[in-house]
């Protein structure tokens, strides 16, 4: 049967939990396009917090990554917006021009930064704190000024707040009302927070209305209404969230504050839904996830035919993700005559609790200093629970006074709310864990999605795994598991893959008893990279089980075009090459021709269906540009050119690119070759450099030039080309055997040891046994495109054009 065609506008968090909920459901219903307005796959927007306060990078808040839309078989489109809905046509309109046809809708098109009607809002250096873009341009700005405004003192403009301390700035916040977070927290908290806030760094400027941003073509302070002023290289405003609701606006689709949606998410428009922030609901917008997921899950469903449960919306519990506070808010924050309050204060520790209680339920929390209690107490708020019967102690601290993480764990009921965002109790961690054998927190993420979105639940997470595995939970595997699919870590999968014979990823997810028969995009690859290297003398490469560059032998782009890099050994080309490079840039209307940072030429933008016949007219091996393995060897001219020059840099590089090419290994690996100190290859960033001094050479290591930059350690001086290769095949080998897959060779080696590693290279016997098996591997290696240009199965398997949907 014929699949429908679900077309889907924004790649967010609401929308893509809407679409993983979907193909748990009816995997096989329906054809998806998605459209992305960001140039990322969808990624955690409630880290981005985190990312600014430097706990974590943007590459760990990638959530779903492109291999996951391959192999679901998404089509994504990012970095295009869709700027009309036909209704009668069933069809979108993207701003490329791009019309796409679609049985079913969703709009998912979240919100934007509000940004305050004012003078001067324009310039240079005011943001808005909402995306990746955002989060990169306040880390940057950190670098060149040092004073930063945030105007709004609620959730995020404090979190921005403390991330612009942590990156150096002094941080005023501005803000309109006599407390902060007065959506969330009564006086008392607030001026509990302010005080902790000012501790650390911040400084407030409250009951102030902004009326212009000052400065030329840049912010250089503000201007506020009763005239004072204030200095500012950065304006970050965090004064609420607007709808984006545009889209929607010239169609017929019924708007009020955002795209009004029934308890199944439809519009008034048949077939058309909406998700997430961008939908209003029984007259609320949420700007919270776990609204939106509850959402996403009834929409799912609702689409799959399964008759969910209606959506009736969703009392919010709240906290601010900023080290040093603990917050909770739920429900009503201010008392009013219907209500009574439990309230206990202790300034003397720090701690607040205010509870509200309407008719015997309660009707709203206030927690700060100590929120151990929270969950409990948001489940009695949402369950309406009846608390006459109880003493107020009883109702603040529950049952007992239960001190350690263990009896706590024990003391909860199974009902009892685990993660909030993702509306995950006990209960269901706990018999997952038991059903499904689960033995670290992040298992138990990827099951049951507890910790996957603001991460605070995973501590608690931790605490029943060890309370439900008692004895056999294993601390150490917390952090070893391959991934969700398995239990066993890196180490014992090679093991088992040396001991028990296995051959091929198959083999090793069924012996090994993998939970998810198929595997996913993490372990795949990486079983797949551990087979290839223990067995030296022959393997069958799982082509499939790459990720989806390598799979494909090229770069996949923002926009779903390839690109395509010719390898240039030692960055040395010909008037013959560069020739056949030109013609083929016209004959297949390259849109962009680029020097690469590793001296070649890539050929972006091209198509899918034009890779084999472009590969061909090169007649050029592929750069592997694309692969972990050796990318680049970067070459100084040297001694044949340079009058500084003691050494045949050009030449070596040479020969170590034309060595190694094609060779997998845990991640890629970059060399630079410079024939004097001066350094022009930078061989210090390279993960293996070498600089020629008189008679001889330097041989670098495990520098990285990327995000985290490590210069590279001096690991010996020899005097001859041989012994560098010797050396060089010696080193790749071991980190190849030793190394995690994804691991760099910095934090490879930080992770071995210096030391431990140059004890090994220095033993020669061992240095022979691992060229040895280095070259039986190397032997094995055939040029792909030269594969794939004579096999016609390759060809149509992966090259041909599937489903995508035609320009206008
Ligand atoms: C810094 C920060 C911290 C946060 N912390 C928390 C927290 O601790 N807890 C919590 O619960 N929530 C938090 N949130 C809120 C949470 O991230 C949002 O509620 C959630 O991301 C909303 O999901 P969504 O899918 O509706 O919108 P989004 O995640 O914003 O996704 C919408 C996507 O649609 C795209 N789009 C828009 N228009 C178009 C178009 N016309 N065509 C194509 N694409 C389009 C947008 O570019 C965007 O990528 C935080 C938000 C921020 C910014
Ligand atoms: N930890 C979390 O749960 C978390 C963290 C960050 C963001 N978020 C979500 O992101 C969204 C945006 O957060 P937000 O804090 O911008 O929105 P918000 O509406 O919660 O808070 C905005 C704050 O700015 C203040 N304000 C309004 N106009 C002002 C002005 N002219 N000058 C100074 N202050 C002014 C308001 O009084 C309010 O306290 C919300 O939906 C929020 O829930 C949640
Ligand atoms: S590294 Fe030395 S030899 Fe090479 S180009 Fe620079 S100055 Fe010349
Ligand atoms: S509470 Fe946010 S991920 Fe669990």
């Amino acid at each position: 049967m014929e699949k429908k065609k679900l077309v889907m506008i924004g790649n967010g968090m609401a929308g893509i939990r809407t679409i993983e909920e979907l193909l748990k459901v009816a995997p096989d219903q329906y054809e998806i396009t998605i459209f992305g307005k960001e140039p990322h796959p969808n990624y955690n927007r409630i880290q981005l917090s985190t990312v600014l306060q430097g706990d974590t990078t943007i590459n760990d808040i990638i959530m779903n990554d492109w291999a996951w839309y391959e192999e679901n078989q998404i089509q994504l489109f990012t970095n295009e917006s869709i700027e009309k809905i036909d209704s009668n046509n069933k069809q979108v309109v993207s701003a490329k021009g791009r019309v796409v046809n679609y049985d079913d809708l969703i709009i998912a098109t979240g919100s934007r930064s509000f940004i305050l009607p004012i003078p001067g809002a324009d310039k240079k250096g005011v943001v808005g704190f909402r995306d990746i873009a955002n989060c990169e341009e306040m880390i940057n700005t950190a670098k060149d000024y040092k004073k930063a405004v945030v105007i709004g003192g609620g959730l995020l403009g404090l979190e921005a707040a403390r991330g612009l301390l942590n990156l150096g700035m002094t941080v005023d916040v501005v803000h309109l009302m006599p407390h902060l977070m007065e959506r969330q927290l009564d006086a008392v908290a607030a001026k509990m927070l302010k005080t902790e806030l000012e501790q650390q760094g911040m400084n407030f400027l409250m009951e102030k209305k902004t009326t212009e941003i000052i400065g030329q073509d840049r912010v250089t302070g503000l201007r506020f209404s009763d005239g004072s002023e204030v200095e500012a290289d950065l304006v970050v405003m965090a004064i609420g969230i607007t709808p984006n609701v545009q889209v929607a606006k010239e169609s017929d689709i019924y708007i009020n504050r955002a795209i009004v949606v029934n308890d199944y998410m439809e519009t008034n428009v048949k077939h058309v839904y909406a998700v997430g922030e961008c939908a209003e609901h029984r007259e609320i917008t949420y700007g919270l996830v776990a609204p939106l997921y509850e959402q996403g899950k009834v929409l799912a469903e609702h689409l799959a035919g399964k008759q969910p449960k209606p959506y009736e919306g969703t009392i919010l519990g709240t906290q601010l993700k900023v080290s040093g506070v603990d917050l909770f808010s739920a429900g009503e924050i201010y008392e009013d005559e219907t209500t009574k309050s439990i309230i206990v204060q202790n300034e003397y520790d720090g701690v607040y609790k205010k509870v509200l209680i309407r008719d015997q339920v309660l009707a709203g929390i206030v927690l700060y200093g100590d929120t151990k209690d929270g969950n409990r107490l948001f489940k009695m708020l949402t369950n309406k629970e009846d608390v006459s019967g109880m003493t107020s102690v009883n109702i603040l601290h529950g049952g007992c006074g239960a001190v350690d993480a263990s009896s706590d764990v024990a003391s909860m009921p199974d009902s009892e709310l685990v993660c909030g965002c993702n509306g995950v109790t006990k209960g269901t961690i706990v018999t997952a864990i038991k059903e499904q054998g689960l033995s670290s927190v992040e298992q138990v993420s990827s099951c049951t999605n507890a910790g996957r979105s603001c991460g605070r639940c995973k501590p608690m997470v931790a605490d029943i795994l060890a309370y439900t595995l008692g004895d056999q939970f294993d601390q150490t595997k917390q952090k070893t598991a391959l991934c969700g699919c398995t239990s066993l870590s890196r180490d014992e999968v090679v093991e088992e893959i040396k001991a028990k014979g296995l051959q091929s990823v198959k083999e090793v997810m069924n012996v090994l008893e993998w939970k998810n028969e198929e595997g996913c995009s993490k372990c795949r690859p990486a079983v797949n990279y551990y087979l290839g290297m223990i067995h030296v003398d022959d393997y069958h490469d799982a082509r499939d089980s790459r990720l989806v560059n390598e799979k494909m032998h090229a770069n996949i782009q923002k926009d779903g075009t390839y690109s395509v890099v010719p390898r240039m050994y030692g960055g040395v080309t010909t008037a013959e090459d560069l020739k056949k490079i030109a013609e083929v840039a016209e004959k297949y209307d390259v849109p962009l021709v680029k020097l690469t940072g590793g001296q070649r030429i890539g050929l972006f933008g091209v198509k899918k269906q034009d890779l084999p016949s472009m590969w061909e007219d090169l007649g050029m091996p592929s750069g592997y540009a694309y692969g972990k393995t050796l990318r680049t060897v970067k070459t100084c001219v040297g001694a044949t050119f340079c009058r500084f020059g003691t050494q045949d840099s050009m030449g070596l590089g040479i020969e170590l690119e034309k060595k190694f090419e094609r060779l997998d290994t845990p991640h890629k690996v970059k060399m630079g070759v410079s024939a004097c100190p001066r350094n022009c290859a930078e061989a210090g960033i390279k993960d293996l450099g070498f600089v020629g001094i008189d008679g001889g050479w330097e041989i670098y290591v495990a520098g990285n030039g990327g995000v985290d930059l490590r210069a590279a350690d001096l690991l010996c001086t020899v005097k001859t080309k041989e012994e560098v290769m010797d050396i060089s095949g010696a080193f790749i080998q071991y980190y190849r055997e030793t190394a995690n897959y994804l691991e760099r060779t910095a934090p490879w080696i930080e992770r071995l040891g210096f030391e431990h590693i140059k004890q090994i290279l220095e033993d020669e016997m061992k240095r022979n046994e691992l060229n040895e098996r280095l070259d039986k591997t190397l032997k094995r290696y055939n040029e792909p495109w030269q594969e794939a240009i004579e096999n016609k199965e390759i060809q149509d398997k992966y090259y041909t054009t599937i489903s995508i949907p035609e320009m206008n």
